[in-house]
């Protein structure tokens, strides 16, 4: 049952000033919307099937790691504005406008979205709904998938007894709308409070009501909507998502031409960047893409495609995925490569386990991915990472973790930079260096000044920057740590050619 005072007080949904929200599922999206609506005003009330991250959440203190987004929980539970239950039913009858945020993870096969939650979600709430309402939709969807919920609700939801859902121009039942979420980890509550564009799929001039008092301070910021059907609102998420990525691999793609000519990504990327066609951001090199969204989107985003029949259209993006991946081994090729080609028993500091700073998600990290690797390879690996170390325990056991560089960079052979938080770009060359066994250091980021750590006496490497060398050509289809195939009375010398070039050269 609601505790509020205030709800006779609350409009209903379109016709005035303040609903009350509800948002279902609280994990990196839920819990941040229901913190930052409240923050904005809105009294909100968010469920969850897991009940230790409500208890948690409900004694202010947040399942993961986001910046700014504890305090804000702390200050909200505080004037009572924000509560968390795990009552279906109390969800029910406390809101007007109910923002479903459910994982929509990648199925296990690889290939297509895991609606499993979602459905389950609204399973769940659609008989409970007895009154007029808003559910809203959040999470990242194949396009069509809104429809087939509008179907459900009107088949479910008891306000709904005797309306067509598709039809309702009023919110006489319960309406669905659908609202694709922007925000980057790491930036989640500047986001949240201050997005670039909303973006509002609705069937009705009622359901876009309800959405734009539900977002009323917001919108009062000049920020563009952009009013449109469920499967446009749907396609937007998955075309962004599709977008970013596609410039990341591109940029990767570029990467290896460079290694090829031994030329300079960082600089082709910045002479491309003042184009302001191309624009600088999402144009950083390095290890590829990783987290919670871009490789499931456009996996799901591929799936979706060939079910509709124009999978063609969209086949780039297993080249982006591909471009992707490649990164990856590139990096465990580097290390290899400056090993003299043995990892077996090397002693391997990686630095970073998230798959970016500023967030303990190790969802698809290509950090952990690339620790996975090496630890494969026989090298002994310890995994340094400011907050994602518990998370990464659970999803990599194989390896030995610590919070702190100094604690475990002893008789390092190699040390592999794969997050570039602030923390390890703040390193001092000089003093681990007096730590480790040999002072080779691979930035996979590119989070480092290279001048000055060569300046202390490292070999420093970074995938897709000048050696000095231009590598022999190499057979496309090579095996992994670079070797090339010695398949013809030059294969000897390109063999050596790659392997000594990077670290001969900067030693
Ligand atoms: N993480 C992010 O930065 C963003 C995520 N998204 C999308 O938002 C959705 C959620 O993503 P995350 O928050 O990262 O996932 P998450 O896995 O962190 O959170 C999902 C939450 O839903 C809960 N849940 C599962 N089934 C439920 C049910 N039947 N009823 C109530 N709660 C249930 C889970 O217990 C969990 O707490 C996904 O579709 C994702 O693609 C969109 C934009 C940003
Ligand atoms: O759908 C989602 O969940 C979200 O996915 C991404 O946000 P996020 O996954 O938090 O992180 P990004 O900042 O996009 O970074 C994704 C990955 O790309 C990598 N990246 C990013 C930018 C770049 O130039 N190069 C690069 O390798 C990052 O290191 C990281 O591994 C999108 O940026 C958000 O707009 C979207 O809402």
């Amino acid at each position: 049952m609601s505790t509020s005072d205030s709800h006779e007080d609350a409009a209903a949904p379109g016709s005035g000033p303040r609903p009350r929200l509800t948002v279902i599922g609280t994990g990196y999206l839920g819990a941040t919307h229901a913190v930052c609506m409240a923050e904005l005003g809105f009294e909100v009330l968010a469920v969850d099937v897991d009940h230790s991250k409500i208890e948690r959440l409900s004694a202010g203190e947040i399942p993961f790691f986001e910046p700014d987004l504890a305090d804000l929980l702390r200050a909200n539970l505080a004037t009572g504005r924000l509560r968390f239950t795990t009552s279906f039913e109390e969800i029910a009858e406390f809101g007007d406008v109910h923002f479903v945020c459910v994982g929509t993870p990648q199925r296990p096969d690889g290939y297509g979205a895991d609606l499993s939650h979602l459905n389950a979600a609204i399973e769940r709430l659609a008989p409970l709904l007895t009154r007029p309402c808003l559910v809203v939709g959040k999470s990242t969807v194949p396009a069509g998938t809104a429809a087939g919920i509008a179907r459900t609700l009107a088949r479910l939801a008891p306000a709904n007894a005797g309306a067509d859902a598709d039809i309702v121009s009023d919110l006489a039942g319960v309406q669905l709308a659908w609202n694709p979420e922007f925000l980057r980890e790491g930036f989640a509550v500047a986001d949240t409070l201050h997005p670039d564009r909303l973006v509002f799929g609705v069937a009705s001039p009622a359901a876009e009501g309800a959405l734009r008092a539900a977002f009323a301070p917001v919108i009062a910021q000049g920020v563009p909507v952009i009013v449109t059907d469920y499967a446009t609102a749907e396609l937007v998420k998955t075309a962004a998502n599709s977008f970013l990525a596609t410039k990341i691999s591109f940029i990767n793609a570029m990467a290896e031409v460079c290694e090829a000519v031994d030329a300079d990504v960082l600089t082709l990327a910045e002479a491309l960047s003042h184009d302001v066609r191309i624009g600088g951001n999402f144009l950083r090199p390095g290890v590829g893409f990783g987290g919670g969204c871009l490789p499931k989107d456009i996996r799901a985003f591929q799936a979706r495609a060939d079910e509709l029949g124009v999978g063609v259209a969209l086949r780039f993006l297993r080249e982006i995925d591909e471009i992707n991946n490649r990164r990856r081994d590139r990096v465990v090729d580097l290390v290899a490569a400056a090993l003299d080609g043995t990892l077996a028993r090397r002693r391997l500091l990686v630095l970073g386990a998230a798959f970016k700073p500023n967030s303990d998600d190790v969802r698809d990290s290509p950090a952990l991915a690339v620790a996975d690797l090496l630890a494969r390879t026989g090298a002994d690996v310890t995994v340094v990472d400011p907050v994602a170390t518990p998370n990464a325990r659970r999803a990599l056991p194989g390896v030995t973790y610590s919070e702190t560089v100094e604690d475990v960079a002893a008789d390092a052979d190699a040390v592999v930079l794969l997050t570039e938080w602030r923390q390890f770009a703040e390193l001092d060359p000089a003093r681990l260096g007096q730590l480790v066994r040999r002072k080779l250091i691979i930035d996979a980021r590119h989070a480092l000044d290279g001048d000055r750590w060569r300046q202390a006496g490292w070999v420093y490497l970074a995938p897709g920057r000048p050696t000095g060398v231009i590598p022999s050509p190499v057979p496309e289809q090579r095996p992994r740590f670079g070797l090339p195939a010695a398949t013809g009375p030059d294969g000897a010398a390109a063999r050596d050619a790659e392997i000594d070039a990077p670290v001969g050269r900067r030693s």
